[in-house]
């Protein structure tokens, strides 16, 4: 049998937290021979609704399940830990932009960071989902200075998938039959879902679908999916977020097979992303490690859009210069 890998899930008990464990615990996010150890971090006030998760996870009796620690204490909670999900923080509510919740959340992740930083293993993967999830990363990651910073990254996966189900939706097709979807930038309403570089069941997706449609429909359509399911359900995304998570930790852990998904990473320059954002880009991932795909053309409506959402970016980093 394969040794446990230790995944620490931050706000467990809460509606995303409640979504992820059992999927986690069940195979889908490591692997079905991947023996796990679920280590819940969550506050004080919550640590009743904590056990009761516990509880439940007890109850399914899974086979890859070894063990269960719930803390409220980050130096336990992250102690040895492989993968890192970082969900804990407040959701926003009707009316607000995922950048209102940065005062309140933002300060959730310098701690953490620095409780990955002494007790996490060193080759811990870190995704933070947390909104406004992009900058709350880069706190993380500024805290945990003997990490490797390529460690750290926040969650686009959904508006990836997002955008996947859109495409489908409007061409008829299945969404396993697109390829090239990519979501650049920050996970607001400023990121740009971009199909310039997408085929449908290897046609170019561009000449399937009018101008108009994908810039004053889809565009915004995804941006703005987040705050539709908030208007429709009264609470943001649980289930689907979720899931975003972990096809974003499975295919960083067990590869991508060679297909692109969005994942917000640090800069490196690529794309003339200045470095010091943490910034979504198509990446292959392969041997437990991400490569940003490199060599696409950039329209200048891409480049518009791809600059906006990075100036965001760095206006957020500019606003929490203290946690950094
Ligand atoms: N990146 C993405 O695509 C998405 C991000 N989100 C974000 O995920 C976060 C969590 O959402 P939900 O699970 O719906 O919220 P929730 O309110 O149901 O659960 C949050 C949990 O975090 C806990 N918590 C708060 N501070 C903590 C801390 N310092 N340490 C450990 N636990 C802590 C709370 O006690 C609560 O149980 C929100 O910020 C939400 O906006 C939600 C959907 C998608
Ligand atoms: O919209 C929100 O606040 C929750 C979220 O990040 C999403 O569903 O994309």
């Amino acid at each position: 049998m394969k040794k446990p890998l230790r995944v620490t899930i931050t706000g467990a008990a809460g509606q995303i937290g409640y979504a992820l464990a059992f999927r986690i615990a069940s195979g889908d996010m490591l692997g079905k021979d991947q023996p796990v150890i679920l280590q819940l971090l969550e506050i004080p006030p919550a640590m009743d609704a904590l056990k009761g998760v516990a509880m439940e996870l007890d109850d399914c009796a899974f086979p890859l399940l070894q063990d269960i620690i719930c803390t409220d204490d980050p130096n336990v909670g992250f102690k040895d830990s492989n993968v890192a999900l970082l969900v804990g923080a407040r959701p926003r509510g009707p009316g607000m932009e995922r950048k209102d919740l940065l005062e309140a959340n933002g300060k959730i992740f310098g701690p953490q960071g620095k409780a990955i930083n002494d007790h996490a293993s060193r080759d811990v993967k870190v995704l933070v989902v947390g909104n406004p999830a992009n900058t709350n990363a880069l706190i993380a990651q500024a805290n945990a200075p003997d990490i490797n910073p390529r460690q750290f990254t926040a969650m686009t996966r959904l508006d990836h998938n997002r955008a996947l189900a859109q495409l489908a939706g409007k061409t008829g097709q299945h969404h396993t039959a697109i390829k090239g979807m990519i979501i650049w930038g920050n996970h607001s309403a400023t990121q740009y879902p971009d199909i310039a570089h997408c085929t449908v069941d290897g046609k170019g997706a561009k000449d399937l679908v009018d101008e108009g449609w994908y810039k004053d429909d889809f565009i915004p359509t995804v941006q703005q999916r987040g705050a539709a399911i908030i208007k429709a359900r009264g609470a943001s995304s649980a289930a689907s977020a979720a899931s975003a998570a972990i096809d974003h930790i499975r295919d960083w852990h067990l590869g991508s097979n060679g297909e692109w998904v969005s994942m917000a990473v640090p800069s490196d320059g690529s794309y003339d992303i200045k470095e010091g954002v943490i910034y979504s880009f198509p990446v292959i991932c392969k041997d437990g490690d991400y490569e940003i795909v490199q060599g696409l053309d950039i329209d200048d409506f891409s480049r518009e859009r791809m600059d906006l959402t990075d100036k965001e970016l760095r206006e957020e980093r500019d606003g929490v210069k203290d946690l950094l």
